[in-house]
């Protein structure tokens, strides 16, 4: 893992999954005086135990920290930003042992989307979420904040070559199916069970053309209602990412 500059997270999902998952990289969490909201005192008590400063602090404090985010009465400063490194992408996925759930995002740029694709990467119980450090939005603090604590409780790697990466994981035995509204396998006629990786494309250009030409297979998710003529061409990406990691839990469950 390597890290980054001091930043603030904020909102009390955030703030509590840091304290939680990652409290040796807390460096103090404040939230609001007299907050007699039960999340916001297990915060203060799971932060004691642990031995990180709590301040309470008035609400013009936490607007101060949270630069125009809805704080909810809590922030924690983090001294490192966490971020996994590509060199132990091959150790996470051998750790799953055959059944590694991967969800690869080629180039998305909206925070609010990453981070709402974590959200659902977390609660899918991915092996890890690959990002490519350049051309796409990381994890800053609205990714954080969207994703309710899930960018610190799930491998989030960053690639220098997402082509690379890809060509590496087919060699580790991960099949990587590429996510193309055009394509003509259905995502519903796909076994899941395995080693996968499900890659999905930025909002305006969905996957570029290396990707894609490193996937196995492109698949869609079919959609009876979309047409063109109707403006619905596509789904968002964190719609299709969650319609596609929940297909594998469910085929996972299902067995
Ligand atoms: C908003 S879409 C991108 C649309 C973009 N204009 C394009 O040409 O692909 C973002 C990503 O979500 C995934 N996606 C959205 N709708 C999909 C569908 N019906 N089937 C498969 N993937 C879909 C794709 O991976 C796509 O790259």
């Amino acid at each position: 893992m390597t890290s980054k500059q001091n930043q603030w997270i904020v909102g009390i999902n955030a703030v509590a999954a840091a304290v939680e998952h990652d409290a040796e990289n807390v460096r103090e969490v404040l939230l609001e005086a007299g907050a007699k909201n039960p999340r916001i005192v297990e915060i203060e008590s799971a932060a004691r135990r642990r031995d990180i400063d709590v301040r309470r602090v008035n609400q013009q404090a936490l607007d101060g920290v949270a630069g125009g985010l809805r704080h909810q009465g809590a922030a924690a400063r983090y001294a490192a930003a966490k971020t996994w490194d590509e060199n132990e992408l091959e150790g996470l996925v051998e750790a799953a042992e055959g059944k590694a759930l991967l969800l690869v995002l080629d180039g998305v740029q909206d925070p609010h989307n990453l981070g709402a694709c974590l959200r659902s990467a977390a609660a899918a119980g991915v092996t890890a979420v690959v990002i490519p450090k350049d051309k796409a939005v990381q994890v800053n603090a609205t990714v954080r904040k969207t994703s309710a604590g899930a960018a610190d409780s799930i491998p989030v790697v960053r690639v220098t070559n997402l082509s690379r990466t890809l060509r590496d994981l087919q060699k580790l035995g991960v099949w990587i199916y590429g996510l193309a509204g055009e394509a003509d396998a259905s995502l519903y006629a796909l076994d899941l069970r395995g080693n996968v990786a499900l890659v999905l494309g930025g909002e305006a250009d969905g996957l570029r053309r290396l990707t894609r030409e490193h996937c196995d297979q492109l698949v869609t998710i079919p959609m009876p209602g979309g047409d063109a003529a109707a403006g619905v061409e596509s789904l968002n990406v964190s719609v299709a990412a969650g319609v596609t990691l929940f297909e594998a839990v469910r085929q996972r469950i299902v067995g």
